[in-house]
C-alpha cells in the first residue's frame, strides 16, 4: 500500500442527507449548451460529424475565429421556465448543465474573464434564470465546469518549461476563482460536475485538487463533486493509488453502461452520463448521421442504473436560438409518460441484492425489505417468469404494478425460485411486476441438496 497524502477527502459511501438525496434522485438531464449550438456541428458548409462540441477542432478552427461566434450568441427563444417544465415533466429529479465547456465559454456573468453571457447580445444571466427556474420545479441543480480551457492563454496540456508551470499557476488560480466564484453566485447548487481534467497538467497537480475540494465544500457544506475532479499526488485519478475512489462518486461511465450483471459496481455511488445519438453532447444540426436511441432504450439504461445503485443523466443538447429540437422534446414526453406510471421503480430505489435475469431487472426501495421491483423489458418464450430470489424468501404474491388487484400464479420450483405466469395481451412499454415476500421469519425450511 502507498501512503497516500492527497487520495479522497470525505469517507464513502456518505450517508448525509444531500449524498442520500442525490442517491434517491436517480434520474437526472444533462445539458450541453454553449458556442458551439451556434454552428452546431456545420462549418462553412461542410458537415463534421464528430461531436458538434469539439467542432473547433475538428474543422481546425483558429481561437480568434471561434471565440467570435461570442457576439451571435442570443438565444431569443429561451425560456427557461419552459425548460424546467419540459424537464420536470420527464421525471428528472436534478440537472447538470454546462457553465463552462472546452471552448472556455461561460454562461454566467464571471468577474474573471470577459468570455461570457455578460459579452453577448443576450448580456443577462442565463445561468442565474436557469438555476432560479429548476428549482423552483423542484429540481436540483448541478453545475458541469471544464478545467480544460481552450480560451484562456495560461493553459498547458502539460507543464515542460518554468514558463508553463507559471502559466498553469495562474490557471489554476482562475479555475478556483471560477468555482468560488459560481458558489458565491447560486448557493442553492447542490453539485459540481468536473471535465477536461484528464491532461499531464491535471495530473501532475493532484494536491491542488485536493486542497480545492476541501475548499469548495468549505464554501458550500453537503457539496457533491464527481470522481473526475480529482487526482491523487501520483497522478492516479478518478481511484487513488490505492484504489480508493475520490470525490463522491464514481463518474466513468460516459456513453457507456457496466454490464448488467456487474455486483462490484453496487458497492459505490456511480452515475452514467448518456448522449441519445451515438456521440454528441452540443446541438448538431444533422442528426441522420447516427443511430438516434429511442425511449425505450434510454428507459432500460435508467433502469439498468438504478439496477446497480446508479444515477443515469441524459444529455440534451439546445440550439443556438435557445429551443430544443422536436425529437428530444418527443423522446422527454415518451419517458415522462412512463415515468409517470412507473418512477416508484427508480426514485428512491437501487440494487435488490439479485442476480441479473432474463426478463429484465430487479429494483427495490430503500424504504422497504418486503417487495421487490421486477422491471419486464424481455417476455418469456414459455410465458413464464422465472423469478430467483435468495434462498429462504418466500413469494407471498406477486401482481401487476398498473394491475394491483390481480395475483399472478405461483409456481415454486426451487428453494427461493419460482415461475410465475404471464399477463395475457401485448404489451408495448417495459411493465413492472411486484413482489411481496413474506417477512423472514415464516420461512419454511428447505432441504438443500446434498450433492
Ligand atoms: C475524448 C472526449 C473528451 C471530452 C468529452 C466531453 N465529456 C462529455 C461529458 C462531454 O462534455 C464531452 O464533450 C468527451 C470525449
Amino acid at each position: 500500500k502507498k501512503e497516500v497524502k492527497y487520495g479522497q477527502l470525505t469517507e464513502l459511501p456518505r450517508q448525509d442527507e444531500a449524498m442520500k438525496k442525490w442517491r434517491s434522485n436517480r434520474f437526472g438531464q444533462f445539458i450541453h449548451w454553449g458556442l458551439y449550438a451556434i454552428p452546431g456541428g456545420i462549418w462553412e458548409g461542410k458537415t463534421y460529424k464528430y461531436a458538434a462540441e469539439f467542432l473547433k477542432s475538428s474543422a481546425g478552427i483558429s481561437t480568434a475565429t471561434w471565440d467570435s461566434l461570442q457576439y451571435q450568441f442570443n438565444p431569443v427563444k429561451f425560456d427557461a421556465k419552459e425548460w424546467a417544465k419540459m424537464a420536470k415533466d420527464m421525471g428528472v429529479k436534478y440537472v447538470t448543465i454546462t457553465t463552462k465547456h472546452h471552448e472556455g465559454f461561460c454562461l454566467w456573468p464571471s468577474k474573471y474573464t470577459d468570455f461570457d453571457i455578460e459579452n453577448t447580445p443576450y448580456r443577462k444571466d442565463l445561468l442565474g434564470e436557469f438555476i432560479k427556474a429548476y428549482n423552483e420545479e423542484g429540481i436540483d441543480v448541478s453545475l458541469y465546469y471544464s478545467v480544460l480551457d481552450w480560451h484562456h492563454p495560461d493553459w498547458r496540456y502539460k507543464l515542460n518549461t518554468e514558463e508553463d508551470k507559471a502559466a498553469f499557476e495562474r490557471l489554476k488560480a482562475f479555475t478556483e476563482n471560477q468555482l468560488l466564484e459560481l458558489l458565491e453566485r447560486y448557493p442553492t447548487v447542490k453539485g459540481l460536475w468536473f471535465d477536461g481534467t484528464w491532461d499531464q497538467c491535471w495530473k501532475d497537480n493532484g494536491k491542488f485538487s485536493y486542497d480545492l475540494e476541501k475548499k469548495l465544500k468549505e464554501k458550500n457544506p453537503g457539496l457533491i463533486v464527481n470522481s473526475r475532479m480529482r487526482a491523487d499526488e501520483y497522478g492516479s485519478r478518478h481511484f487513488d493509488s490505492n484504489g480508493v475512489l475520490m470525490g463522491d462518486y464514481e463518474s466513468g461511465y460516459e456513453r457507456r453502461l457496466p454490464n448488467p450483471w456487474d455486483v462490484a459496481v453496487t458497492k459505490n455511488d456511480w452515475e452514467c452520463c448518456m448522449t441519445i445519438p451515438e456521440n454528441q453532447w452540443g446541438y448538431h444540426k444533422d442528426w441522420t448521421l447516427t443511430h438516434i436511441k429511442t425511449s425505450n432504450e434510454l428507459i432500460e439504461m435508467l433502469v439498468q442504473c438504478t439496477s446497480q445503485n446508479g444515477n443515469f443523466l441524459l444529455n440534451f443538447g439546445p440550439r443556438g436560438e435557445g429551443n430544443f429540437r422536436e425529437k428530444e422534446v418527443k423522446l422527454a414526453k415518451e419517458i415522462g409518460d412512463w415515468m409517470d406510471d412507473n418512477s416508484s421503480v427508480i426514485y428512491n430505489c437501487g440494487y435488490a441484492g439479485l442476480k441479473k435475469q432474463s426478463w429484465g431487472y430487479f429494483t427495490k426501495s430503500s424504504d422497504s425489505d418486503d417487495a421487490i421491483n421486477m422491471v419486464v423489458f424481455n417476455k418469456p418464450i414459455n410465458g413464464k417468469y422465472r423469478v430467483k430470489l435468495n434462498k429462504g424468501s418466500i413469494i407471498k404474491r406477486a401482481y401487476l404494478l398498473s394491475k394491483p388487484k390481480k395475483s399472478f400464479n405461483l409456481e415454486e420450483i426451487a428453494n427461493g425460485e419460482y415461475f410465475l405466469d404471464d399477463v395475457k395481451g401485448k404489451c408495448k412499454d417495459p411493465f413492472v411486476i411486484i413482489i411481496e415476500l413474506e417477512d423472514k421469519d415464516s420461512k419454511k425450511f428447505k432441504q438443500k441438496a446434498l450433492t
